[in-house]
């Protein structure tokens, strides 16, 4: 049984039918690229997995059961943990508090709170009062948790430790961008999906998000990613997963979809007839932008 199925999803946006019956499956300790031109549908796949959207026809399958149309916050607690292609941290909490909140949902279970929307209030109360009523094992917890973060933020080198109780607001863009990766990591994902982790990165940070990616791989990470850089989604990807107009055009390993011309037409926009050596490589170099 795979880890993830996604099977036979549909999305329509008024008269747009963003997803045209996508299906594919992750298998534990995969890494899977999502590629495709713009508007392909990647991100809307994305929210679909992660709950933050639901589809109009299709299942997906985590672990056995399936999840989607569960609130995001279950998704979360099931272990799907997302970064956005814009990076997402909150800009007046530090780096070691933002990466707590991605800890939050296992808090949640060790206390007992369980927090639903429109409940912040109470939830924080009852935190509250079990920190008052049992202070030492809420201490011991807060101390596990922190020398969590620095194990994960020890991912990223001596980019993010020294920084730990920096402001979000005071890092280079790329540290943010981390810092949002190491969140998702504190959830202690089954799977991790990854949106352009590298967009916006210079060479030198995206050779480092590189190498990020591998070491959580080696630690048997299951991951999805999207990523428009081939040379990213060679290093990484164990199997790829273009798309094209909502629709799942080719997928295998990455040497044989980028050399499939059926993917040279979903980014040239025409048949390539003639063109004998023409590789979707050769032609999308050196990234997949549309
Ligand atoms: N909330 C929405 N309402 C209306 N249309 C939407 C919505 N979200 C996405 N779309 C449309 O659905 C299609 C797929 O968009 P999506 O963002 O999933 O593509 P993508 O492959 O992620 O593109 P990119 O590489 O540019 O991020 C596009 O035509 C987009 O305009």
């Amino acid at each position: 049984m795979s880890l993830l199925s996604v099977r036979g999803i549909h999305k329509h946006f008024g008269g747009l039918h963003a997803l045209k019956g996508v299906s594919f499956e992750l298998e534990e300790g995969e890494t899977v690229a999502l590629i495709g031109p713009n508007g392909a549908g990647k991100t809307t796949l994305f929210n679909l997995i992660s709950c933050e959207d639901r589809p109009d026809d299709g299942e997906i399958v985590l672990d056995g059961q399936r999840i989607d149309g569960l609130p995001a916050h279950l998704a979360a607690a099931r272990g799907l943990a997302r970064t956005f292609q814009n990076g997402r941290v909150f800009g007046n909490l530090t780096v070691l508090e933002n990466v707590l909140l991605g800890a939050h949902t296992r808090l949640e279970d060790l206390t007992g709170s369980g927090s639903r929307p429109g409940e912040g209030v109470l939830t924080a109360l009852r935190e509250i009062a079990w920190s008052i009523i049992q202070p030492r094992r809420f201490r011991r917890m807060e101390a596990e948790l922190t020398e969590e973060v620095r194990d994960i933020l020890s991912f990223f080198g001596d980019r993010l430790l020294p920084r730990l109780h920096q402001p979000a607001y005071s890092l280079s863009y790329a540290n943010r961008r981390r810092t949002e990766l190491a969140r998702a990591l504190a959830l202690r994902p089954r799977v991790l999906l990854l949106d352009e982790p590298t967009a916006g990165m210079n060479p030198t940070e995206t050779d480092e998000m590189s190498e990020v990616i591998l070491q959580l791989q080696r630690r048997g990470q299951s991951m999805l990613l999207i990523e428009h850089k081939l040379e990213l989604v060679m290093a990484v990807a164990h199997r790829v997963v273009a798309l094209d107009a909502g629709e799942v055009i080719v997928s295998g390993t990455p040497e044989t979809v980028r050399s499939d011309s059926r993917l040279i037409e979903a980014y040239v926009g025409k048949k390539q007839d003639g063109v004998a050596a023409a590789s979707a490589g050769a032609v999308l170099e050196p990234s997949l932008q549309a």
